[in-house]
């Protein structure tokens, strides 16, 4: 009845609205039309909207080839430009730079980020620079991303004990994925805070559900944000759910601040610094708050819920469909696993200092971010004063759509694109850049310039690690009868439609693993619950528990 009362009115609005929208459109368009690129025609008022399908990368870049690099639509009352080239992206992200280096921030990921104090959402200018900078020289620094790596092992560890104990049965990878990265994100972020694998998992099931519904939220279209004037009326009650799940979140990161901040007054052992070498991210912030005083504890959350709603969905996807891709070709699985075994033996885990010599890994992964960008568009862009792109007016207040898509997608530049082929992020003789670093414009996972994701280099470790890890340990397979499927859901992150599940086997000998993960500091009773068992090992027939 509610939603109905509010349809309503919102066509009610609609309608009284449309002679104010119209004569605005009008003047714009009339002051503008030479410059403006060309573009579908809309309808009146809501523009494209009412043609735009799920999958709007695709759309995108059919569009591309109709109206060419550059072409202009409009969805509700925003005036969208669609850039498809190299080169046009190399105008939004280089030349325009300064103009063009907002983010369009969503109604609903201003909220989830306290009115946007975060990084995604701030504007350009002081308060992004220094919140950027300090989460890049003070978190994910080199010394620091070296003293959280026992944060990071303790979870893939973990990962390969509970797949270790589902061995032969089905598993659905976006899942693990998702759980993994998770568990690595939360304990990086405060697992130093928060001993023991009881109190962590609780905490960690309960970000979890919050988490989701964020980022679900996070990725429902909204009339809100192509109708800021109806904005207060929260036709779909996006914002609404919004606001209800902040408190939760709220209550969570104040617990664990709290935990900390009383482990500090009762003078718990190394709570103001590094304990086995760990180092969590809201011990460098809580630290950070106190010698620079003007950092808020809203910011510091802020900050908290950028790395969780961009450190998980996205590095998660990414590592399901290299394991959907890996599937599909069983040559590619073979060489990745003989790497592996060159690399890093057959009686040892996957440490993070092996990653460095899995190219062949490295390069499955490239590809797959090329097949399969976890954010085909990028973060849209909008424009803060009025600027020319290839040659035309974008006025102030246009978002910009960066379609890599379309770039991945195109003959001319990949030599049969939709083909998942390794092999030419490995040719290190055409003189061209295959990193993430945003300066070649024909490969841009990441984004480039001024905002370009600041955790990438964390996002590599984490799905090199995971991946590495889980194809070392375990051969895979399908369920019989199950084929690979490939088709896509664009969202905030495009996931899969149809979840990938598979069936591991050990692949290392049982002995070895267990050996492994007692060696890296796991015990032997935590192991034999888990199901990990040294089978080949007559001691264990007989009960005894550590027999190495
Ligand atoms: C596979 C994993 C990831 C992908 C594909 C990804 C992708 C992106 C992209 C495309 C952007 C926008 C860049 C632009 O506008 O040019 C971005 C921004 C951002 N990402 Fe990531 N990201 C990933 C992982 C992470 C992780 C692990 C973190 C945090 C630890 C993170 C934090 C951020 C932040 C804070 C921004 C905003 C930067 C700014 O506005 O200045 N991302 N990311």
């Amino acid at each position: 009845m509610d939603e109905l009362a509010s349809s309503v009115l919102a066509v009610f609005i609609l309608i009284s609205s449309s002679i104010f929208w119209y004569s605005w459109i009008f003047k714009k368009s009339r002051k503008q039309t030479d410059l403006l690129p060309p573009g579908p025609r809309g309808l009146p008022i809501l523009g494209y909207l009412p043609f735009l399908h799920t999958n709007l990368h695709l759309q995108f870049t059919e569009l591309a080839h109709r109206y060419g690099p550059i072409y202009k639509l409009w969805l509700g009352q925003k005036l969208c430009f669609v850039v498809n080239s190299p080169s046009l992206i190399k105008e939004v992200v280089r030349d325009q730079d300064t103009i063009l280096a907002n983010h369009d921030a969503p109604v609903a990921g201003l909220i989830a980020t306290y009115g946007g104090l975060d990084i995604v959402w701030s504007p350009y200018g002081p308060y992004w620079r220094e919140m950027r900078k300090t989460f890049v020289r003070e978190m994910l620094s080199n010394s620091n991303l070296e003293a959280s790596y026992n944060l990071r092992k303790d979870k893939v560890q973990k990962a390969i004990r509970d797949v270790y104990a589902k061995i032969g049965s089905s598993i659905d990878i976006g899942e693990l994925a998702f759980v993994t990265e998770l568990n690595v994100v939360m304990n990086l972020l405060w697992g130093g805070t928060i001993d023991g694998d009881d109190k962590q998992d609780k905490v960690g099931a309960e970000f979890r559900k919050v988490a989701s519904k964020v980022v679900d939220l996070l990725g429902k279209p909204n009339i809100s944000d192509f109708f800021p004037i109806l904005a207060r009326f929260d036709i779909q009650g996006i914002a609404k759910k919004m606001k209800n799940c902040l408190p939760y979140v709220d209550g969570i990161l104040d617990n664990v601040i709290n935990e900390h901040t009383k482990m500090v007054s009762v003078g718990v052992e190394g709570a103001t610094g590094r304990r086995d070498g760990k180092k969590d991210f809201l011990q460098i912030l809580l630290e950070l708050k106190e010698k620079v005083t003007s950092v808020t504890m809203i910011q510091i959350k802020a900050i908290m819920m950028d790395i969780v709603v961009g450190g998980t969905d996205t590095t998660a996807t990414v590592v399901e469909w290299v394991m959907t891709e890996i599937l599909k070709n069983p040559d590619v699985m073979k060489r990745v696993q003989q790497e592996l075994t060159n690399v890093v033996g057959t009686n040892t885990l996957v440490e993070e200092f092996h990653l460095s010599k899995l190219q062949y890994l490295d390069a499955v992964v490239k590809e797959t971010f090329r097949l399969h960008p976890p954010l085909p568009l990028l973060v849209p862009r909008i424009s803060s004063q009025s600027c020319m792109l290839g040659g035309y007016t974008i006025p102030k207040g246009s978002r910009v759509f960066l379609n890599i898509w379309s770039v991945y997608m195109d003959p001319q530049v990949w030599e049969n694109p939709s083909e998942f082929k390794a092999e030419r992020f490995l040719n290190i003789d055409d003189g061209k850049l295959w990193d993430y670093l945003g300066n070649n414009f024909e490969y841009l996972p990441f984004g480039s310039g001024r905002r370009i994701c600041p955790g990438l280099h964390l996002a590599e470790k984490m799905v090199m690690y995971v991946l590495a890890s889980l194809l070392h340990s375990f051969d895979w397979k399908l369920p019989e009868g199950e084929n690979v499927d490939l088709s896509e859901t664009f969202g905030i992150v495009m996931r899969k439609t149809k979840p990938l599940i598979a069936i591991p086997s050990p692949r290392l000998s049982s002995l070895s693993i267990y050996r492994a993960l007692l060696e890296t500091g796991n015990n032997g009773s935590q192991l034999e619950a888990q199901g990990v068992r040294h089978s080949e090992c007559t001691h264990h027939m007989s009960g005894e528990p550590l027999c190495l």
